[in-house]
């Protein structure tokens, strides 16, 4: 089971695409915290997700950040999700409460998902150019500082761990580029997450970014696409890899 707190009003199809990347992944169920209004969005494209305004329930993993705005439930989930301990991914407007929960709350668990104009914001060093000439340094330096996994999006994909170990991917295609691909790879992640037991979070976090650029590249076969097309190029991905049998859930023999 993924918590996934995402979308608002400006953005609510941020909600739907994050929501369609991790069921694509096979996650048992989504949780979903979000405000009344995208609740009843994602729930007419996808009818299995339990949602409500603010977290409840068990889950096994968290995602949280694609689209949100400044929502009291989902600023409580946030915390939640942090205290928690389990493994938690961190996208675009969730990393701006970052800081001040770092303190407290790092640890290799907390995988984050910056793009470089995210990162650089985070540093408060190098530029966002300075980090796309270098992503790997980069990556490996957010690790080390924040305490945290890094998921640096680009080009190429940099994750980095902050023992130094790091997984460079460069499977994706340039039309990936394209708005709510990152929310769609945050979903990816927090079914990986939830579900793969035994994977390092840097790990997780390479293989996600290798199932995004997989589908990207899929997707891409038949030209330009938007996001919304990533979701099923996930599963075709996945099959194609060899592998459509979905992750194993917790409890299963
Ligand atoms: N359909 C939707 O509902 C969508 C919602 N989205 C949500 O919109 C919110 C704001 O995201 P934005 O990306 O607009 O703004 P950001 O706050 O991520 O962008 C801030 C800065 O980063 C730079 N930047 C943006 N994309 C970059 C990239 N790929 N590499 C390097 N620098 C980059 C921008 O030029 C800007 O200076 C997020 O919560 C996001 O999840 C977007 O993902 C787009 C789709
Ligand atoms: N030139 C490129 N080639 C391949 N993949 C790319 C390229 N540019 C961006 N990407 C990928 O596209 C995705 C964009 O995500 P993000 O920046 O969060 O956009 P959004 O917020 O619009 O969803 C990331 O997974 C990133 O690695």
């Amino acid at each position: 089971m993924l918590g996934l707190v995402a979308g608002s009003e400006p953005y609510p199809g941020a909600a739907v695409l994050a929501t369609a990347g991790a069921l694509a992944m096979g996650v048992g169920m989504v949780r979903l915290v979000a405000p009344d209004a995208v609740r009843r969005l994602v729930l007419a494209a996808h009818p299995e997700v339990v949602g409500s305004s603010e977290p409840s329930g068990r889950v096994q993993a968290w995602a949280a950040g694609p689209g949100i705005a400044d929502d009291a439930g989902q600023r409580r989930a946030l915390a939640v999700a942090l205290e928690s301990g389990l493994p938690a991914v961190v996208d675009a407007s969730a990393l701006d409460a970052l800081p001040e929960l770092l303190d407290r709350l790092a640890g290799e668990h907390v995988v984050i998902t910056p793009h470089a104009g995210e990162l650089e914001r985070l540093l408060e060093g190098p530029s966002r150019e300075a980090i796309e000439a270098e992503p790997v340094r980069w990556a490996r330096e957010a690790s080390a500082q924040l305490g945290v996994t890094v998921l640096l999006k680009g080009p190429a994909t940099v994750c980095a761990a902050p023992d130094g170990t790091a997984w460079v991917q460069g499977e994706g295609h340039p039309y990936l580029a394209t708005a709510g691909s990152g929310d769609t790879l945050t979903g990816i992640l927090g079914a990986l997450l939830a579900t793969a037991r035994g994977l390092r979070p840097v790990e997780a976090a390479a293989l996600a970014a290798f199932v995004h650029g997989s589908a990207g590249r899929m997707a891409a076969e038949s030209g330009p696409f938007g996001a919304g097309a990533l979701a099923p190029a996930v599963r075709e991905a996945l099959s194609r890899l060899g592998s459509a049998e979905p992750p194993r859930r917790p409890g299963q023999g």
